[in-house]
């Protein structure tokens, strides 16, 4: 007997959105996010990253389409849908004369999470705000109120925790606190939907990522497939002697001298290796010193896809 396979975390299908005035923010949108996955969804300014989440949380009507949440439609189990997610928006909101406690206490009661179940203490120490507990949220700093969103989306212990630019403005320590508590909670099992513009925090951070824009879905893959697409390599030379012009072979997509005795050729993948480049500079009279290669990263990805598209 087989088990039919799970179905995924979030399951969109030709999701459409046409706010009133008529702008279409997204255009037919269809993601597969799987269970147990950190999932990055990246796309420029105005691409429609906020108004997928926006319905997923249940803030932003759609106009078409359809979007399951744990295997329940928002359409036809709003409720199931509801509880299987918690959502951390992107603008700090919060009642500024409630303390930390407070706040999550009231979000588990609207939740209806009785209290014998509630986790508020263990909460606020995942986030490092247990000291905070009883603080008022107006005197806590922008990164602990950030904290608190991630605690207050977690109260109701959803098995998904979609998280919107969580890092935007958030200093570089802080923010590798934040993804040490979203690596916690994915190794316990929890599936994190994310959205940033920071690239290298995708990357690094990410199993899959999806790309957006124009309000279209232009790819969705594993991070290692993603970054195996980038067709630019660079590769640095250094020479044995000063140079004045850059020699040229039929293999170099673009070639520049960045310093008196050194080159930093561009060439395409899928044309040439680092091989034919290297004999190319060696070709014209040149004895090889020095070699730097750089791997194309998600930066070089995202730029040739969203350029593209
Ligand atoms: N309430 C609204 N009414 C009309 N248009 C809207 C509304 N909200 C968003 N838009 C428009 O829809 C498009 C998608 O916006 P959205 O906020 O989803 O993009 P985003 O990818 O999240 O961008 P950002 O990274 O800047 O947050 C944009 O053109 C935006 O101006």
């Amino acid at each position: 007997m087989t088990d039919s396979p799970a179905p995924a975390a979030i399951e969109i299908r030709n999701l459409t959105k046409v706010y009133k005035g008529g702008k279409r923010a997204l255009d037919g949108i269809n993601l597969s996010i799987p269970r147990g996955q950190i999932y990055g969804l990246l796309g420029p300014n105005g691409a429609g990253k906020s108004t997928t989440i926006n319905i997923l949380a249940g803030m932003v009507n759609k106009s078409e389409g359809d979007v399951s949440i744990w295997g329940f439609d928002i359409d036809a189990h709003p409720r199931n849908a509801k509880n299987s997610i918690g959502i951390v928006p992107q603008e700090i909101v919060f009642d500024p004369f409630f303390t930390p406690f407070e706040t999550l206490e009231n979000q588990a009661g609207f939740y209806g999470v009785p209290k014998d179940r509630r986790r508020t203490m263990e909460l606020l120490r995942a986030v490092h705000l247990d000291d905070k507990a009883h603080a008022y949220a107006r005197t806590l700093s922008g990164g602990m109120k950030r904290r608190l969103l991630v605690a207050k989306a977690m109260v109701h212990s959803p098995p998904i925790l979609v998280l919107d630019e969580p890092t935007a403005g958030v200093d570089v320590q802080l923010r590798q606190q934040l993804w040490a508590y979203v690596r916690e909670l994915n190794a316990l099992g929890v599936t994190i939907v994310l959205t940033t513009h920071y690239l290298e925090e995708a990357e690094e951070l990410c199993d899959r990522i999806g790309i957006i824009n124009h309000g279209k879905v232009i790819t969705d893959k594993p991070t290692r497939e993603l970054l195996a697409m980038a067709q630019e390599k660079v590769v640095q030379v250094t020479v044995d002697r000063d140079l004045t012009v850059a020699p040229d072979a039929p293999c170099f997509e673009k070639v520049e001298l960045s310093g008196d005795r050194t080159l930093t050729i561009t060439y395409m993948k899928d044309r040439a290796n680092a091989g034919q480049v290297l004999s190319a500079v060696q070709a014209s009279g040149l004895a090889i010193v020095d070699v730097v290669t750089r791997d194309p990263d998600l930066e070089d990805v995202f730029l040739n896809l969203t350029a593209a598209a």
